[in-house]
């Protein structure tokens, strides 16, 4: 899962109106959100900035909502009857029928899950990076780190204003100032929603967007969202694998995880769990007592400067080993990596018993530039643990064998929680 905020493509149904109004086609979305230092930040003059907001929800046990047609809901209060609830609730923005979907998975409302022992890791100041979150003991792949219930669950895409005269009398530019403008509007209404507590921990949080346009809750949500596209969206669901596409698809600002910083190295993956409607945070590489938790902003398995590149909006240089020891061949490997395992698996598939010893050897050598470089980090490498822990079985070397195949039972727990 990446972090994930408005990077879309396409038409969304965000839409304002009442379910029993007529609707409206659907809606562009804004691309290329500004960020950095904008010249011309915030609403041009000449915007009304009269807009409604008419989606609010009354009846928090509704879920019979008309498609085309967000709602604010609290997750899972409504459900529960319980304020306190011991692991939070979720202020959300939500499509009515994907609440529908949230309410009716099996096992809704239940507890989130909790690790094997409480305080696994804790916040702390770092040297130029804020605050970050710290291992207090060692941790094991695919062990669960912590979960949470997000602060805050939105929208992924922003409307586009395509109604004249906004659409006719404002530059692209501005027409962006504006959507984000009224989107800031959306997100108050939800924040407003919220406990004192909770919306002190939302607001505390880092934002990096405070000079592109971008409202105070906007820039935090940008700065701090993790999509969950993979398990949670708008309509039918995606192919084994596949995502909801991002403007169908939802973030989710945390209140520890979002506190945990960016390395192209890392050591922790996340999923989101709609039964209990929470975040998993878990080791997708052993951590030691001290390490900081990392987590990648940004797609792994790029070069340093695509890395760089898409990571610009978050207002930092990575300085992550990987970036600050990037060659053209470390740029090969990462690029390759998936190509390259898959390739793997399949000249596996036709090898024939006993297995050859040279490939073993080729095998041992690639996994040990994959682990320097951090790419066991991805679940890729769930794939060359295996074949190396089968291939040393075949060999009868089992000692050998048993810490790979631990790590393929590890990965495949990971990849079962994300189902
Ligand atoms: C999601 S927040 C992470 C927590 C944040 N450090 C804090 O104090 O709350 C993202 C922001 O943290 C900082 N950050 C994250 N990773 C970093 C890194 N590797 N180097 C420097 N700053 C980083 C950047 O300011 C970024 O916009």
């Amino acid at each position: 899962m990446r972090r994930g905020f408005l990077k879309a493509k396409g038409k969304t149904l965000f839409d304002s109106e009442p379910p029993s109004a007529k609707q409206e086609p659907p809606i562009r979305i804004v691309e290329k959100i500004p960020f950095g230092k904008v010249e011309d930040a915030g609403i041009p003059d000449g915007y009304d900035g009269s807009s409604k907001l008419k989606y609010q929800q009354n009846d928090s046990r509704k879920i019979d909502y008309d498609d085309n047609y967000l709602v604010y809901t609290t997750v899972p209060m409504g459900f529960t009857h319980k304020a306190d609830d011991p692991d939070g609730h979720s202020e959300c923005i939500i499509h009515g029928p994907t609440k529908a979907k949230i309410v009716n998975t099996p096992g809704y409302p239940c507890t989130i899950p909790k690790p094997r022992r409480p305080n696994m890791c804790v916040i702390k100041p770092v040297a130029d990076m804020g605050l970050g979150v710290f291992a207090t003991c060692n941790i094991k792949v695919g062990e669960l780190i912590f979960s949470e219930r997000p602060l805050l669950v939105a929208p992924r895409a922003m409307e586009a204003p395509t109604k004249p005269p906004v659409s006719s009398n404002f530059t692209i530019d501005q027409q962006k100032q504006i959507a984000m403008y009224e989107f800031e509007k959306v997100l108050q209404c939800a924040v407003g929603r919220m406990s004192a507590e909770r919306r002190a921990a939302l607001m505390a949080l880092a934002n990096s967007h405070k000079e592109d346009g971008s409202g105070p809750i906007l820039g935090i949500m940008r700065t701090n969202g993790f999509s969950i596209a993979t398990e949670l969206g708008d309509g039918p669901a995606p192919a084994p694998g596949q995502e909801y596409p991002s403007e169908r698809s939802y973030s989710a600002i945390c209140d520890m995880g979002s506190r945990i910083n960016h390395s192209c190295m890392p050591n922790v993956t996340t999923s989101f769990m709609l039964s209990s409607f929470s975040m998993q945070f878990v080791a997708s590489r052993e951590i030691k007592a001290g390490e900081q938790l990392f987590y990648s902003y940004c797609g792994v398995v790029q070069s340093a400067a695509d890395r760089q590149e898409e990571l610009a909006p978050y207002g930092f240089e990575c300085k992550c080993p990987a970036c600050a020891n990037a060659t053209p061949e470390r740029d090969r490997l990462r690029i390759e990596f998936q190509d390259k395992v898959l390739g793997l698996v399949r000249d596996v598939s036709w090898m024939r018993y006993p297995p050859d010893r040279d490939f073993l050897g080729r095998m041992l050598r690639y996994d040990q530039d994959v682990v320097a470089e951090g790419l066991n980090s991805q679940r890729m490498y769930r794939f060359v643990a295996s074949i190396i822990g089968h291939l040393l079985t075949q060999l009868g070397m089992n000692q050998q064998a048993k810490r790979y195949l631990e790590l393929e039972q590890a990965w495949k727990e990971i990849m079962k929680d994300r189902s």
